[in-house]
């Protein structure tokens, strides 16, 4: 299939190294206005362009990876040249039936929330659809469960995965670091903590994906009476623990509903 992202950050870079390594036989184009710090896309075989309208009349899927206050301008450039096209917006906040007014009803509009971890093959991609555009989301979803799982959701819950599985990967990511933290204040230097926090939440991670049951049963296993893990688990829930994660993800749920 013909890929066309358009916003080459964040977002739109770690979609396309991960389309070039995990979803072969695509051709993919990806644009940003100053293109200078992503060309090296270019050795992975991504075409890299400043003119978001390069190639698009060919493209199969057109993936927005811009903020939502740059989509009018965006749009403004390629509706002239696009018709019967599938739109898979990542703009958080940006909703189906608003794209659709604004893309017309020539063109197809699917919402999708994939993290960073695109890259990697790992993201865990939110997608919402219409009815009407079932079919056509077929390959979306096809595309983002080569960049990881793609499970199709309700519109409704679209801003709670936005938190939920993007923001996630930041709130992950600051557990690790604490667990850096706390490993150097014990004994280790940063990177010998770093590797040891990452994998223990890789497999903690691992064995839920596999085992398909809810961590308590799993934390059970490793909690010894009277050992060190209750009494560490104790004395973090009596600072907040769970709940400070809970209030953090219900505080940016608020920050998207506005
Ligand atoms: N980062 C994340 O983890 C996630 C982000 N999102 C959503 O994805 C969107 C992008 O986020 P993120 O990647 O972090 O943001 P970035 O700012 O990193 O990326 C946006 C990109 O869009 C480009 N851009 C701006 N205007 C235009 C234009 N007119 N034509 C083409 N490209 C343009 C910018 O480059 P230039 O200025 O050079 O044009 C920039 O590289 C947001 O809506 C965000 O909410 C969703 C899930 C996860
Ligand atoms: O922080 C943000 O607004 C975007 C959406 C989810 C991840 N990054």
């Amino acid at each position: 299939m013909k890929i066309h992202i358009i916003g080459g950050g964040n977002l739109g870079v770690a979609i396309a190294k991960g389309l070039s390594k995990f979803s072969q036989g695509n051709q993919i184009t990806i644009t940003r206005r100053n293109t200078s710090s992503i060309l090296y896309l270019e050795e992975l075989g991504v075409t890299v362009s400043a003119d978001n309208k390069h190639v698009i009349q060919y493209a199969d899927i057109i993936i927005l990876t811009i903020k939502p206050y740059q989509v009018d301008t965006v749009l403004a450039e390629i509706l002239p040249v696009i018709s019967n096209k599938v739109i898979a917006s990542a703009v958080s906040g940006l909703s189906i039936e608003n794209l659709q007014n604004k893309i017309g009803a020539g063109n197809s509009a699917i919402r999708i929330m994939p993290n960073i971890a695109s890259q990697f093959g790992a993201s865990a991609t939110c997608i919402a659809f219409h009815e009407k555009d079932k079919e056509k989301a077929q390959n979306v979803v096809a595309l983002f469960q080569d960049l990881g799982t793609a499970p199709i959701i309700d519109e409704k819950l679209m801003d709670a995965a936005t938190v939920l599985a993007a923001s996630g990967t930041a709130f992950a990511l600051r557990y690790i670091r604490a667990s850096m933290q706390a490993g150097i204040e014990i004994g280790f230097d940063w990177q010998t903590a770093l590797a040891i926090s990452a994998q223990t939440v890789k497999g903690a991670a691992e064995m839920i994906m596999e085992e398909q049951i809810h961590p308590e049963q799993l934390i059970d296993r490793v909690t010894t009476p009277q050992g060190c893990t209750i009494a560490g688990l104790n004395e973090m829930e009596m600072h907040g623990f769970s709940s400070s994660l809970i209030r953090g993800i219900k505080t940016s749920l608020k920050q998207i509903k506005g």
